[in-house]
């Protein structure tokens, strides 16, 4: 298959994980004889300061001609520090999920086996959690109109969905729970939004046409608790745009770290695939970020187009590199690899060489076994 990729790697962490993603797409490409061809474009604060727009025209028109995007991460400690900054980095990723018209943002979360051991919460209940976030992602609160009073002590943001926008979701998350555990949880907060009503409404009128699919609702704030207490009991969860952010960050925990979440954002006729964390500044250039939540992406980005066998090959290298811990700090303290390490060896099980040879930091790549 041909495909044309645009790489968006903004930001941060964001340049040195998809260039992991990308080597493990190359060494895809060459095992399973696939043309994948990579352009890059500039975005966020990157793109602003060499363009001052977070989302010049050329980058927009490379992602709108290409079959699918790479994004990394965008933001930048100088705007964060700065509230007042009229152009912010993150305007470019939310202005490009519009125009794109990615509406569904797609984030799944399981527990690693191999990593129960090092989560913050209990392995008895975290053990066997595998759910997936369907979070509306170009609505709500993020896309309302915004006010600032002149004197600037008034502000407003407004949240605004339509019944549309809610149906084509919900159709997307029912259509995922057959396909699973046949179970969908809409988190809103009824009890006191009017959007969220409306959400509620329109899921229970979509759930008739799905017999065969349990629908429950749970209101945001319990929905934290229970992602923490009791997370086997979620399979899909269907969510509004900002509490769908929220608590899939809230649910990385359970996989390990953030730095494992990898999410597909689709629409009709777009789709990008973007790890879920941030551009981590505090580690940019360090070879310190985990590059799985991306390269994980990446074996997204292979599903979408159906390319099953090449995404499964992917998750098995990532579950083997776990298993034999090559892996970045954030999983496991005593473990160091590097950001690149860990991206060439993902690569070389996938191109499946001759004997692996682990040597301490030094890895070199052989022949692996991967499934
Ligand atoms: N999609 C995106 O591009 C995106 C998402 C979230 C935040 N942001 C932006 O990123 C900047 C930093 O935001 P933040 O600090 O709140 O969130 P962040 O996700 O960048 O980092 C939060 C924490 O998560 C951990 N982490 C994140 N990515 C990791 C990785 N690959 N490997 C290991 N650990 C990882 C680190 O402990 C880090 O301190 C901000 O400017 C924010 O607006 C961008
Ligand atoms: C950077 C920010 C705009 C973005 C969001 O809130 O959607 C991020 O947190 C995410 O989860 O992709
Ligand atoms: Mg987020």
């Amino acid at each position: 298959m041909k495909l044309n990729i645009a790489v968006l790697a903004g930001d941060g962490i964001g340049p040195e994980i998809t260039q992991q993603s990308i080597k493990v797409l190359k060494a895809i490409a060459e095992r399973f004889d696939h043309e994948f061809l990579f352009e890059e474009a500039v975005v966020g604060a990157s793109a602003i300061d060499l363009t001052e727009n977070p989302l010049p025209d050329a980058t927009l028109d490379l992602c709108k001609k290409s079959d699918a995007v790479l994004f990394g991460a965008i933001g930048d400690p100088k705007y964060d520090n700065n509230p007042a900054a009229k152009v912010r980095p993150e305007q470019g990723l939310l202005k490009l999920r519009k125009e794109l018209g990615l509406f569904a943002n797609i984030r799944p979360v399981r527990a690693f086996e191999r990593l129960l051991e090092h989560s913050p919460l209990r392995p008895d209940r975290i053990e066997g959690a595998d759910m997936v976030i369907y979070r509306e992602l170009t609505g709500g609160i993020y896309f309302g109109e915004k006010t600032l009073s002149e004197d600037e002590r008034e502000a407003s943001d407004l949240c605004v969905y339509t019944a549309e926008e809610i149906e084509r979701m919900t159709h997307l998350a029912f259509e995922a729970a057959q396909k699973r555990r046949n179970k969908v949880t809409l988190v809103d907060k009824a009890n006191v939004l009017e959007t969220s009503r409306l959400w509620r409404r329109t899921v229970k009128e979509i759930a008739k046409d799905y017999p065969d699919v349990e629908l429950d609702f749970l209101y945001v704030d319990n929905a934290a608790m229970q992602m923490i207490i009791n997370p086997k009991q979620f399979d899909v969860i269907l969510t509004e745009n900002m509490f769908g952010d929220i608590i899939s960050d809230e649910a990385s925990v359970i996989g390990g770290s953030i730095g494992l979440l990898a999410s597909a954002s689709v629409g009709k006729e777009h789709a990008l695939f973007e790890p879920i964390h941030g551009s981590y500044p505090q580690a940019a250039g360090k070879g310190i970020a985990n590059p799985i939540a991306s390269i994980l992406s990446a074996a997204m980005l292979l599903e979408h187009f159906n390319l099953l066998e090449e995404a499964a090959i992917i998750q098995a290298a990532v579950d083997k590199s776990l298993e034999m811990n090559i892996c970045t700090s954030d999983i496991n303290k005593e473990s160091s690899y590097s950001t690149e390490k860990v991206g060439t060896f993902i690569e070389g099980l996938i191109l499946d060489n001759e004997d692996l040879k682990i040597n301490g930091d030094n890895l070199s790549l052989g022949q692996a076994t991967i499934i």
